[in-house]
């Protein structure tokens, strides 16, 4: 794991803005597209404001939630609505975007489909991960029902998991997809994540999540 501790959230933002855009566009010279995987949450947002004014060959890059929240699409708390208003806007809104989301009654119902549109797009080419204080990351809740699966290194590309913590269930990318990536990325802010992070060194990753994608991963952190 590789620790950067910025200034600020401001120059956070830019400056791993800038090194995705520099990643996407290093991969996109090699090969004719891209794979992008991308959290929800907050943390993600001022980072995405920066990065969808880079100039890239967008239409290039497919760019996918690394967990979803099983809401509707308009859904306040959807990651695809987030992710759509946030990055696939300004000139990076001729990306694709593959959403984790198909009509159906439950998770369970629609992870193979989900899971045939994701295959062509892997491994993951560049990873950004958010993380809460539990030492979640995408939806690896600790203690969540389908952790164990998410987890297992022979698991499905798609989990769907049930956290008692959040309020609805949850599809999420499992923990040997994310960590399969290419280039691995973690975004945390603030003096609590830090220790949580520091914490999840400590801890298995059944406690610990995040412990599950960190060999190799760029940690940027300000508080
Ligand atoms: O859908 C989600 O909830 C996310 O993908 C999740 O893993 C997120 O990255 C963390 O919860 C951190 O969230 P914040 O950035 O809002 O603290």
């Amino acid at each position: 794991m590789n620790f950067v501790d910025y200034p600020d959230r401001e120059m956070l933002a830019i400056d791993l803005a800038n090194c995705l855009a520099g990643e996407l566009e290093s991969y996109l010279l090699r090969h004719e597209t891209v794979s992008f995987a991308v959290p929800g949450g907050t943390s993600p947002g001022a980072v995405f404001d920066a990065l969808c004014a880079a100039d890239l060959d967008w239409d290039r890059v497919h760019v996918f939630p690394t967990d979803e929240r099983w809401v509707p699409a308009d859904h306040p708390r959807s990651n695809a609505r987030m992710i759509c208003e946030r990055l696939i806007t300004n000139r990076a809104a001729s990306a694709r975007f593959l959403p984790l989301s198909a009509p159906g009654n439950a998770p369970e119902e629609v992870l193979a489909a989900i899971e045939a549109m994701l295959l062509p797009e892997l491994p993951i080419s560049v990873l950004l991960l958010g993380m809460g204080t539990d030492m979640h990351v995408a939806s690896l809740f600790p203690g969540a029902e389908g952790l164990q699966a998410a987890l297992d290194p022979d698991a499905p590309v798609l989990t769907a998991l049930r956290p008692e913590t959040v309020p609805e269930p949850r599809i999420s990318l499992s923990a040997r997809v994310l960590d399969g990536a290419l280039s691995k990325h973690l975004v945390i802010f603030g003096e609590e994540k830090r220790a949580a992070l520091d914490r999840a060194m400590t801890l298995p990753p059944e406690e610990a999540p995040v412990q599950a994608i960190l060999t190799g991963t760029t940690v940027h952190w300000a508080n």
